[in-house]
């Protein structure tokens, strides 16, 4: 059997809007078997999905309807293989909470763009693999770092005109709505070359995160629709001016608090997000440095509604507060103390 596993991932950290990402140490994992004493299976598209964990109830289980098949679908035919090989069994443990800003999809799109090359032994790369997966997630943040693994920067390259309108291609055209397992025959755009570009920084072995995930879903493209088209100079120039000494100052030993809380305050998308995330500019203001030694800063994780609070010590006061500001908004919250999953994806035969 063949095990992909990859990391659940926090984007933007406060001022990174769309720029950084964190793996995390919770990792989807699918299992692969390829029962090669079927010659012809007669499931569609050759594939039987079974799934445990977060989403268990809704999550599609047809081939061409889930997110991580479907994705490995796209792969495969872009490499002239029309289905899987029959009769391929993914087994689906997803430990990542759906739609609360751990980057459940990211995960899903990077672990189907590795089903798809293990299972067409294609042999691409990692960076390779990359292009497949900026060509369904269109912001470089979590898929990077998911892939990459640890805390990660990275822009998408300006491509010429040609390959710009391959990656302009509206998705449905790159991931075909499901056809109730009836192969198209249409062949997907190939993703140009070199999509995404990104580097690796340190990080401060001492810090740790504290996920805080409130029982409820934000969608991200409903997160992104409530931000504005435009921004003034000086909100620009803030987050421009906080990232560039946050990248640095996370991988300092031992952390500057003082430094680290306020290079992670943002004016891009974090101030726009409360109307969907009840009480959160006094969430991100109830803890500081002085009120919880340990702190070194809090942002909201990705496109929320999860808050990351990264910290040294004293996880249990710094979560306790937050846990107790959602609550008077009538939100419960689960939280965990997550550590960098450097690794990112990885497969492995078990
Ligand atoms: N393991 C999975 N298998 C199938 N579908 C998945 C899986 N993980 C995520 N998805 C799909 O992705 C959706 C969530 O994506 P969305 O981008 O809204 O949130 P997120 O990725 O969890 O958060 P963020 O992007 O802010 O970090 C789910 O509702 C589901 O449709
Ligand atoms: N940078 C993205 C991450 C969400 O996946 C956002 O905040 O919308």
């Amino acid at each position: 059997m063949i095990s992909i596993k990859v990391p659940c991932s926090s984007a933007n950290i406060g001022p990174g809007f769309d720029v950084v990402g964190l793996s995390l140490s919770i990792w989807l994992e699918v299992q692969v078997t390829i029962d090669t004493s079927i010659t012809k299976s007669t499931t569609p598209l050759n594939c039987v999905i079974t799934y445990e964990g977060d989403g268990a109830d809704h999550v599609p289980l047809d081939a061409d309807a889930n997110l991580v098949t479907r994705t490995a679908l796209y792969v495969l035919r872009c490499h002239d293989h029309r289905a899987f090989p029959p009769e391929t069994r993914v087994h689906i443990i997803n430990p990542i909470p759906l739609g609360r800003g751990l980057g459940s999809s990211g995960a899903a799109v990077v672990a189907g763009v590795m089903l798809g090359n293990v299972v067409g032994k294609l042999g691409l790369s990692k960076d390779r693999m990359l292009d497949f997966c900026l060509m369904i997630e269109r912001h470089p943040d979590n898929v990077t770092a998911a892939m990459i693994g640890g805390f990660v920067g990275s822009y998408l390259r300006e491509l010429d005109p040609v390959d710009m309108e391959r990656k302009e291609i509206p998705l449905a055209e790159v991931l075909p709505e499901p056809a109730g397992g009836i192969d198209t025959g249409v062949k997907p755009p190939q993703p140009p070359q070199g999509i995404g570009h990104y580097i690796r920084f340190g990080w401060a072995k001492e810090i740790k995160a504290i996920a805080i995930i409130p029982n409820f879903e934000v969608s991200t493209a409903s997160a992104r629709a409530v931000l504005p088209q435009e921004y003034s100079k000086q909100d620009l120039i803030f987050n421009l001016q906080r990232l560039a000494v946050l990248t640095t100052a996370l991988t300092r030993s031992p952390p500057n608090a003082e430094l680290i809380f306020q290079a992670m305050q943002d004016k891009v998308h974090q101030p726009y997000r409360k109307t969907l995330i009840p009480g959160l500019p006094e969430i991100l203001a109830s803890v500081t440095p002085q009120s919880h030694p340990g702190l070194l800063g809090i942002c909201l994780s990705g496109a929320g509604p999860t808050i990351l609070a990264l910290a040294t010590h004293n996880f249990d006061h710094i979560a306790e507060e937050i846990l107790a500001r959602f609550s008077q908004e009538g939100i419960q919250c689960d939280w965990k103390v997550l550590e960098p999953a450097y690794e990112g994806a990885t497969v492995a035969q078990i």
